[in-house]
């Protein structure tokens, strides 16, 4: 494969993620049912667990979270140095350093400081600053997440934690993630 091409793969807490990719789904939804009023959404306890109380594993926010499943594929064409795994959690929390990185892996100027953004407290996340004005991501970016279940968030973290760990062996790098 191309030797110039470089990836960057923005990977977030699985469990996180999923329940980010659940409210996007049911945020399209809401928009774009013909039936009004809209039923009532189910929640992501419902749609996570199968009546058994098993996770269900086939629920695509759940299993698009298995990262393992696709990054050895990706490996299989792409030399490790050529992708960049960036946490998207420190990405949220703290854009900068996680950026510069993505400068230096990209091989560009640096340019990128802490001058380029502000924390907007009514967003809850970091936004952009020019010479005039700032600029934060659409309101489809960082929607409020529901409140789940811990316990379930727990089991889901449990299954997520070979998961992990085979995913760590994979990029050589361990995210840290809870597992329970
Ligand atoms: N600065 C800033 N402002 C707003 N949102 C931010 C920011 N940095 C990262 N994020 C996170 O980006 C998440 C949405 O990105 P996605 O890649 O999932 O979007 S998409 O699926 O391609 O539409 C989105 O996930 P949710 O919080 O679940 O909405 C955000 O947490």
């Amino acid at each position: 494969m191309n030797a110039s091409i470089k990836l960057l793969l923005i990977v977030r807490e699985p469990v996180t993620r999923a329940i980010s990719d659940y409210t996007q789904l049911r945020a399209h939804a809401a928009t774009a049912s013909p039936v009004s009023p809209t039923p009532p959404p189910k929640t992501f306890e419902q749609l996570s667990l199968l009546p058994n109380g098993s996770i269900n594993e086939a629920y695509c926010p759940l299993a698009i979270s298995v990262y393992h499943n696709y990054v050895h594929r990706w490996l299989e064409v792409f030399p490790r140095e050529q992708i960049l795994i960036v946490n998207g959690d420190l990405l949220i929390e703290d854009p900068v350093p996680q950026l510069q990185k993505i400068e230096k892996f990209l091989g560009l100027e640096p340019r990128i400081g802490n001058h380029n953004f502000y924390f907007n407290e009514t967003k809850g996340f970091y936004c952009l600053r020019n010479e005039t004005s700032g600029r934060c991501l659409r309101e489809t970016k960082g929607r409020r997440h529901p409140r789940v279940d811990p316990i379930i968030i727990a089991k889901l973290r449990k299954y997520y934690g070979e998961h992990n760990q085979k995913f760590y062996e994979l990029i050589g790098e361990d995210l840290g993630w809870p597992e329970e």
